[in-house]
């Protein structure tokens, strides 16, 4: 059996991809926790932000309870997990990625994209297009934002939005100089808030000076599971949203007066997001670099 991977990425945030259509090559007894961790060092193992396992959704046991009556609707699921690991809900930048595998790897017709695909996650069905640049786009459901918190760098405090994309986050808008974070410790945050964890984001409103945006920002981000990433795009879609509801505190009443464009700024390179009241729109591009396959002394190491 081979045991095929593919190392891919969005705006820098890199994964390994393992194809697994029919669930049978790597099933959760095989791909634990400890495997992952494997798989991601970047010294010893293939190196990565994460995992993504391509796998029809009714070959992974937990999805009838996370998809629901979406099941039948999604016929491929984004088994996705943390460097560490640990499962997470979504992944904006993997999501892209995994349909241009889907793609390439001859499992999905590129003529089904263009209206785009329901990709099941563990927050729930995804609809994945490609656009006809080159770059996916993904829906990724409204953001919801759920209080107010803080996040501690340097006995440094930044005060933060909490927002939901489905995962959590806190972003935090400030004008500090974001190149001089230390974000190789993990910020300090309010677990009461946050009792999953959190992905936190230090943000840098810009001019607003990209054609078409409405608001430009700069960010970078402390992943959940992770560590510091070079992007990540459920935590561009959750800047996104600060973003403009700051700079129109009436929405906060209730309304749904935050929409808008956002260019966003990563040090991997540049996503976009379009906010309305209903969902919240990523788009970005997506990489395959290699191909590969796993060695037997590797894996029985
Ligand atoms: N980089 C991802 C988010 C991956 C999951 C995150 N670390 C979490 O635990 O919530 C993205 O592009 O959205």
């Amino acid at each position: 059996m081979s045991d095929r991977f593919l190392l891919g990425h969005g705006t820098e945030n890199d994964f390994v991809v393992l194809p697994d259509p029919d669930g049978d090559r790597w099933p959760e007894d095989r791909l634990d926790a400890a495997l992952v961790a494997r798989l991601c060092e970047r010294r010893s193992g293939l190196g990565g932000d994460g995992v993504l396992r391509v796998v029809r959704s009714r070959h992974v046991p937990d999805t009838p309870a996370v998809l629901g009556a979406d099941l039948e609707r999604c016929e491929w699921f984004m088994d996705h997990r943390n460097a560490d690991g640990s499962y997470a809900e979504m992944c904006g930048n993997g999501v892209r990625l995994f349909l241009h595998v889907l793609v390439g790897e001859g499992l999905l017709d590129r003529s089904a994209c263009a209206d785009g695909v329901l990709v099941g996650t563990r927050g729930g069905p995804r609809r994945v297009g490609a656009g006809p640049d080159g770059t996916y786009w993904v829906d990724m459901g409204p953001a919801r934002p759920f209080g107010r918190g803080e996040a501690t760098v340097a006995g440094r405090a930044f005060p933060g939005q909490a927002v939901s994309m489905g995962n959590p986050h806190l972003v935090c808008l400030t004008d500090a100089d974001l190149d001089a974070l230390d974000l190789t410790v993990r910020p300090g945050v309010d677990p009461g808030l946050f009792p999953e964890g959190v992905n936190v984001e230090f943000v840098r409103v810009l001019a607003a000076d990209v054609e078409g945006a409405d608001a430009h920002v700069r960010l970078r981000v402390h992943e959940r599971g992770v560590g510091e990433t070079r992007s990540c795009g459920t935590g561009a879609c959750a800047t996104a949203y600060a973003a403009l509801a700051h700079a129109r505190p009436a929405a906060e009443s209730g309304d749904d007066a935050v929409r808008g464009t956002v260019v966003v700024d990563v040090p991997g390179g540049r996503l976009s997001v379009d906010v309305s009241a209903e969902t919240t729109v990523l788009r970005g591009p997506a990489v395959v670099v290699a191909t590969g396959e796993l060695t037997r002394e590797w894996l029985d190491d």
